[in-house]
């Protein structure tokens, strides 16, 4: 069997280590013969780099392994590059989530102006990532879980069309994960799954068993009362925030009984809620400054320390499962169907053809073949035409340099109540990304 050479970009990621372990833990379905890691920060690459150099050595000598903040040395002689860059760090989450809400509006990762502001951020370090790959590798594939990943998804599809890109999100998996603990399965993978939406914004038409049969009412009748809480909690979403964003998808449900909403919805339909639940002084990224990169540094500061990673606390990601399942279904033509993020081209009907869309894709050697969604509901369609504008409008902010396409992105997100706070939210966020985003005029 071929062994494969993996790049990890954005290698001092808090997730670096939990992907690491999975593609150890994976060796027999996915060979590998080489692991590079590159990232533009020098220490937190070598934090990390230096921890999973001790790990490798010990757990998978014949793996050849090595860390570079150079662009030709980290991107040469790669298969599959795995990106998951963070531009501007957890401090500049932090102002992505807190400026907002100083507005009295959602302040998240991904969702609302946090989102859009992560966006201008985050196109020119992903386009610079795959400038590299086809300059060093132009054979390889880049599997890309960089945030936020719709905005990401249509940037690389207006700039990059004909790039070897998937972009890909965990958080279906992370629900189905749930779903299949309500229902007592062994695995998410007994089930069989329609879903639709954009990225962080989709809903599930259907969920049988590998018989064919309905498992729509068991899970609606749990959510319905529970939202997606199981009794089987795991470490990072016990954390408040996630807690709370589990059980709200309880409400969420509710205002579509017909199908089963992905979580991140509760930001767009509730967002008097969330801003009220909300800490202005105390935001989710402070949680994981506090919570995940804490935890992980520590654990790679006493790996080095003790030169072994014997005890380690530093655990396998679920989120690094899907990234390995994805790998193998290009390398090894698995046919597997899985959620990507794709051009819509009327997989749903009724729909943008040009959206960037979250469906499911058998994918193979030649990259994915998107499923025929057919016509979705004036709800979701009203919910994902208004949506789909704010990314598109992102983009076109940030490749023209216009000041009022970002305003009109800002004004058009369904979490801000008028153009004059869209206004007031983006004056602040253009000071506080300065050097990140391009000039806007
Ligand atoms: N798509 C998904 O569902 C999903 C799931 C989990 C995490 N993520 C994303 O993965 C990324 C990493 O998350 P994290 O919490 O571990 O962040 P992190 O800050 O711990 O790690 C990101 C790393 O990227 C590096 N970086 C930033 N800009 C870079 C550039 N231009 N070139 C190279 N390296 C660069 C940083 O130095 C940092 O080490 C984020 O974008 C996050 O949103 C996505
Ligand atoms: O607030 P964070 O940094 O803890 O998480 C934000 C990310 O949340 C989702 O990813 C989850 C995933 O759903 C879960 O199954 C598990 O693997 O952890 C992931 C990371 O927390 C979401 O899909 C990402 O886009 C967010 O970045
Ligand atoms: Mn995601």
């Amino acid at each position: 069997m071929k062994k494969f050479s993996i790049l990890i970009a954005g290698g001092g990621s808090t997730f670096t280590p939990g992907i690491i372990l999975m593609l150890l833990d994976n060796l027999d379905k996915f060979p590998i013969r080489q692991i590079k890691m590159y990232d533009n920060d020098t220490e937190r690459q070598a934090k990390i780099g230096d921890a999973c150099a001790i790990l490798l050595k010990e757990r998978a000598p014949e793996i050849e392994f090595s860390y570079s903040t150079k662009p030709e040395e980290a991107f040469t002689d790669i298969d599959f590059v795995m990106a998951h860059i963070r531009v501007g760090k957890y401090p500049m989450r932090e102002l992505d989530e807190k400026i907002p809400l100083k507005h009295g509006v959602v302040g998240q990762e991904t969702c609302g102006p946090g989102g859009v502001a992560y966006g201008m951020r985050s196109i020119g370090g992903v386009i610079e990532l795959i400038d590299y790959m086809e300059k060093y590798s132009p054979n390889a594939w880049m599997l890309n879980y960089s945030n936020p990943a719709a905005i990401v998804a249509e940037a690389t599809r207006r700039l990059k069309p004909n790039s070897k890109v998937l972009n890909i999100c965990d958080m279906p998996i992370g629900i189905e994960v749930r779903m299949a603990e309500i229902l007592g399965l062994d695995s998410r993978k007994d089930m069989d799954i329609m879903y639709y939406g954009l990225n962080h914004f989709g809903w599930w038409k259907s969920i049988k068993d590998k018989a064919g049969n309905d498992l729509m009412p068991i899970l609606k009748e749990h959510v319905a009362k529970h939202g997606y809480v199981e009794k089987k909690g795991d470490s990072q979403h016990t954390d408040a925030s996630w807690c709370d964003t589990f059980a709200k998808a309880k409400d969420v449900f509710a205002i579509d009984p017909t199908t089963l909403p992905n979580t991140y919805l509760k930001y767009y339909l509730f967002p008097d809620y969330v801003v009220e639940h909300s800490n202005k002084e105390y935001t989710r990224a402070n949680e994981v400054m506090d919570g995940r990169e804490k935890f992980v540094f520590g654990e790679c500061d006493k790996i080095v320390k003790n030169k072994t990673s014997n005890n380690t606390e530093l655990h396998i990601d679920e989120h690094a499962s899907y990234i390995v399942d994805l790998a193998r279904a290009i390398a090894f033509n698995t046919k597997e169907k899985m959620l990507l993020i794709v051009e819509n081209n009327g997989a749903i009907v009724n729909f943008d053809p040009t959206a960037m869309v979250e469906i499911p894709c058998i994918v193979g050697n030649a990259g994915p073949e998107p499923l025929v969604i057919g016509a979705i509901p004036q709800f979701q369609k009203g919910l994902m035409e208004q949506q789909v504008s704010v990314e598109k409008l992102t983009v076109e902010a940030w490749i023209e340099g216009s000041y009022q396409k970002l305003w009109q992105a800002l004004t058009m997100s369904k979490t801000v109540p008028s153009a004059s706070i869209a206004k007031a939210i983006l004056d602040d966020l253009i000071e506080a990304n300065k050097g990140y985003w391009p000039e806007l005029k």
